[in-house]
């Protein structure tokens, strides 16, 4: 028998967990970092305090160190910011779903022009149109993904993985709220204790509540098309994913939302769709003023799912061609030109991919939406390409904005104008609009 010969292998030894000072600590909150916590100094290291806001003067535990910077709790405030409000929401301190409930909403959005100031131009001149808002910074959701473990469904925790059961959420429309409220001892009893997965909340134009599960491991037909018959109005059972074909009234029915006054896109609940409905009208409205379409002219749509911002230009007349990965977004998209004889044709590709990208001929203007990781390859070969002179870019990742612009002001482009859209009041999520010309 083969012996077995005994290989010295060297391992590391463990690192020792960095030692976390067990003292409270006195920290002057200084700014507000990109994630929503104070931002103070203790012994010149960054310490991130969540809960606390600039010129606050707190009582704060290390709860994490790095060597870098620390993490720690906010355990009393001395010195209260004159911006700090009653959060609107009873379990705002454990649903990691919210960042600056705590800040008065005009603050949350000065704090949010300023880093997109800061990105466009170091903040030294922000020439923005006003910030994209709405009257109301509540009820705004129009589609919610919750998680479903041990019999919770709800938001992941603040700074952990587990669940937080959520009831209502003041930042969804009120037929989401109903749909939850109507549908949450149903898909309790599908899960039961031991079952994880996913809930999507769709909300439809009309009131509606479509509403599509991924649960992970096994999927039971008979409970699934059970569980259909038992969700009320105004919810239903759109899909359960790993269920083939429709097999109870409703399944894989379209949504429907408004984009302009005179168009309206159909959606599955898988489909991207921008949540805040009426910051999408405004910003699609934004990006037509900055684009000024002209008739016969030819306008390039990157990352542009279902249309959202090609459709309601190709209702000015002009070509659009959009491009995006998702095949079953395309296909829709194609299919709403059709039925509504708008001049848009679409195509899947891969635009991280330099080989996929296309620029068509005689296309002078873009629109660019791309996701949180930025449009890096495709912003290359836009600065490329000469006869490229006018670009929107609309972005809900401002690292990736930053960089994006970079590579855009090198090949001679100049941000023309900006605006602050915000998509998503009381997170510390920021979506823009820039227009940029060469
Ligand atoms: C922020 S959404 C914008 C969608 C659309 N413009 C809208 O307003 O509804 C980003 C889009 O990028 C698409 N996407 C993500 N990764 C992609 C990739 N590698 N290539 C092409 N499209 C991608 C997604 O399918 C999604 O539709």
């Amino acid at each position: 028998m083969a012996k077995h010969r005994a290989i010295n292998t060297f391992k590391p030894a463990k690192k020792a967990p960095a030692k976390v000072p067990s003292q409270l600590l006195d920290l002057q909150i200084e700014s507000l970092a990109d994630d929503g916590r104070g931002v103070a100094r203790y012994n010149n290291k960054v310490v991130f305090v969540g809960g606390a806001l600039p010129g606050e003067h707190v009582k704060a535990k290390i709860s994490r160190s790095h060597k870098r910077f620390d993490e720690a709790e906010l355990v009393e405030i001395n010195t209260q910011s004159p911006d700090r409000v009653t959060p609107i929401c009873a379990i705002y301190d454990q649903c990691g779903g919210c960042q600056l409930q705590h800040l008065d909403y005009q603050a949350q959005l000065n704090y949010k022009l300023a880093r997109l100031s800061k990105l466009i131009d170091g903040g030294e001149s922000p020439v923005f149109s006003p910030a994209i808002i709405q009257a109301s910074a509540t009820r705004y959701r129009h589609r919610a993904r919750l998680a479903y473990a041990n019999g919770e469904l709800g938001f992941k925790a603040k700074s952990s993985h587990s669940i937080v059961g959520v009831e209502q959420c003041p930042l969804l429309e009120d037929a989401i709220n109903t749909a939850l409220a109507k549908s949450r001892d149903s898909l309790a009893r599908y899960f039961g204790h031991k079952a994880s997965g996913e809930v999507v909340f769709s909300a439809d134009r009309d009131g509606r509540v479509g509403i599509r599960i991924q649960k992970d491991g096994f999927v039971d037909v008979k409970r699934s098309e059970q569980l259909a018959q038992n969700i009320a109005a105004p919810a239903f059972l759109h899909s359960v994913v790993g269920t083939k074909g429709p097999s109870w009234r409703g399944a894989g029915a379209s949504l429907s939302y408004q984009v302009t006054d005179s168009l309206t896109l159909r959606y599955q609940p898988g489909d991207f769709t921008q949540v805040n409905t009426a910051i999408n009208r405004q910003t699609i409205a934004q990006c037509i003023a900055w684009l000024a379409p002209e008739a016969d002219e030819l306008i390039a749509d990157y990352f542009c799912g279902l249309g959202n911002f090609s459709l309601a230009l190709a209702q000015s007349g002009v070509q659009v061609m959009g491009f995006d990965a998702g095949a079953g977004m395309i296909e829709c998209a194609n299919q709403q030109a059709l039925e509504k004889s708008l001049p848009a044709t679409y195509f899947c590709a891969d635009l991280f991919d330099p080989d996929a990208i296309t620029i068509p001929v005689g296309c002078r203007k873009v629109v660019l939406d791309p996701p949180r990781a930025g449009a890096k390859t495709l912003c290359e070969q836009l600065a490329a390409c000469q006869a490229i002179n006018c670009i929107v870019y609309i972005s809900c990742g401002p690292a990736s904005l930053a960089r994006d612009l970079a590579i855009l002001k090198q090949a001679g482009f100049k941000v023309d104008d900006a605006a602050m859209a915000d998509m998503f009041p009381h997170t510390h999520h920021v979506e823009s609009a820039v227009f940029l010309r060469r």
